[in-house]
């Protein structure tokens, strides 16, 4: 069954053969475009850690507890309760009045308060409020067709049992439960299991502008785009604004993608998780390749990458010691393992000794799983504690090594995010702790550089209108005031052709790589 889903002008919808619904492009859809905007999605909401700190209807940040870079420039923005569960957020009236009215708080409210000071998991106050909209809707209205025709994948999850189903069944029963206390409506048990298992299939995580996780999104329109590993769109957020961009351009009538799962695992990893999490066998381009980017070993003697099962290296000829390998990628997939343990020690000293145990191999490159993750990690852990100098070591691997392999394409949203926090943690290296690199890099030229990469780039990755270039722009102002740059016409000369591209940068360039060879020659030996 198709849903009433008007999705876009340069998108339609499909049956496509082997993966049920997909998204097609109904014109050539250039790089770096919005594809699809979806302005008021069906759910939208805080999870748990953010309930204190986001609107539970337009999901702004309050200004003060919030860790997002995107605060910076944004007007002040307070939230206060609502009286009525005390459990829920708004940053003003029109929110909390629509969420009231359109978005089912109303019914909500009670359920809530009576739970209190217990606050329901994310999961089942999505489900409430998918049911309710559900059964308030008449039939044949979009929201009805929209949930009706969502893919649930029920007897999936009770062939295969387990954790899930066990979950699935426990939140479908307590929150029957808990809507008994509404005057309005009570659901059975089923329905809401049956809520539930289109909810895990079709939700996806809300993120600011800069990727961080703050609540759990359902809009039945972008529930339509089917998975790639080597996607050609992205989805992301401005807000509770969903959106989904074109990564390159895609050839009238050929399917949009967008990734389910975090990339940066290798083909067995995603495989297994497309399985388990969505019931399906993944064959998309990149599963199907022989070649895995990621899975590349490096020469002992070179350097150089060495594709999976080469036995010598095509630059230098030097064998590839086949026993050590197989040791090497069996200590990345026992780490990743043990990583994704509920509970994992995910502690700095636990994360450097992983890091520092997969480089000693002195066979694996920076981008093989879970390397680049393990520098991620650490980078977010160093910004926290205020130790810019290690963060930015981190973070200048990643840009250096990591980034034009996973995301290359140069205005990949993660890939500007991650060059924008880096050019923010130079900053504070600069003011904070400049001994050590002060004498070997012109912190204004890299800096400058930097954004303008930025500047150049966010206009296809976020939309010029977004939020997120709102931040850059206004950086990017301060910075040029700072470096004594009035001219927009010098800017202009550099914008968006990256650090690597302008020609007075050259130097500092070979730099930054030497000091990323030199840090990751201290983790190999250590
Ligand atoms: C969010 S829905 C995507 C839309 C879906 N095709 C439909 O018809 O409703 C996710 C489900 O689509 C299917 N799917 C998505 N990507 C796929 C792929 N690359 N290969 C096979 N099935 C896929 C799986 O059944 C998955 O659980």
């Amino acid at each position: 069954m198709s849903p009433p889903v008007d999705l876009s002008p340069s998108a339609y919808l499909k049956d496509h053969t082997t993966a049920g619904r997909g998204v097609f492009a109904s014109r050539t859809i250039p790089a770096g475009t919005e594809i699809l905007s979806v302005t008021d999605p069906l759910i939208c909401i805080p999870d748990e850690a953010h309930l204190e700190t986001c609107c539970h209807y337009c999901m702004a940040e309050a200004t003060d507890e919030a860790s997002s870079v995107n605060q910076a420039y944004r007007p002040p923005v307070k939230l206060s309760y609502c009286l009525g569960c005390r459990v829920v957020k708004y940053c003003s009236k029109a929110c909390q009045t629509t969420d009231w009215k359109q978005k089912a708080h109303k019914y909500e409210c009670v359920i809530y308060k009576a739970q209190y000071p217990r606050v329901l998991p994310v999961t089942a106050r999505a489900i409430l409020r998918m049911a309710k909209q559900f059964l308030s809707e008449t039939p044949g209205s979009n929201i009805v067709g929209g949930i009706g025709a969502l893919k649930a994948h029920a007897e999936d999850f009770a062939k295969v049992g387990g954790d899930r189903w066990e979950m699935a069944n426990l939140i479908a029963k307590g929150t029957a439960e808990f809507s008994k206390v509404s005057k309005q409506v009570s659901f059975e048990p089923e329905f809401l299991r049956d809520m539930y298992c289109k909810l895990l299939i079709n939700s996806a995580s809300v993120v600011t502008q800069t990727f961080d996780p703050i609540g759990l999104c359902l809009a039945y329109q972008s529930a339509m785009f089917n998975h790639s590993c080597d996607p050609n769109a992205v989805m992301m957020f401005d807000g509770r604004q969903l959106s989904i961009r074109s990564l390159k351009e895609i050839p009238k009538d050929t399917e949009i993608t967008i990734s389910y799962i975090d990339n940066l695992a290798t083909r067995k990893e995603r495989k297994e998780e497309l399985k388990a999490r969505y019931f399906f066998d993944c064959a998309c381009s990149l599963c199907s390749s022989e070649i895995q980017p990621l899975e590349s070993s490096q020469c002992l003697k070179c350097n150089r990458p060495i594709t999976a099962n080469a036995t010598t290296c095509t630059n230098c000829n030097e064998v590839v010691p086949e026993d050590e390998l197989a040791a090497a990628t069996a200590l990345s997939a026992s780490i990743t393992t043990q990583r994704t343990k509920k509970g994992a020690d995910k502690s700095i000293n636990s994360t450097l000794k992983s890091l520092k145990q997969l480089y000693g191999t002195r066979l694996l490159p920076s981008t093989f799983p879970p390397i680049p993750q393990l520098h991620q990690d650490l980078a977010a852990s160093y910004i926290d504690e205020g130790n810019w100098k290690s963060a930015f070591l981190h973070l200048l691997t990643l840009y250096v090594k990591v980034y034009p392999t996973i995301y290359a394409t140069p205005y990949h949203p993660v890939r500007v995010v991650r060059t924008f926090t880096l050019a923010m943690v130079l900053i504070q290296v600069a003011v904070d702790a400049p001994e050590g690199f002060g004498e070997r890099i012109d912190f204004t030229k890299v800096l400058y550089g930097l954004l303008t990469e930025v500047c150049g780039n966010v206009e296809k990755s976020h939309g010029g209108n977004s939020s997120f270039a709102e931040v850059v722009r206004r950086k990017m102002e301060e910075v040029k005031i700072d470096v004594g740059i009035d001219s927009n016409r010098e800017a202009d000369k550099w914008m968006g052709r990256g650090l690597r591209a302008i020609p007075d940068l050259e130097g500092e360039v070979a730099k930054l790589i030497k000091i990323v060879d030199e840090f990751l020659e201290t983790l190999k030996s250590n």
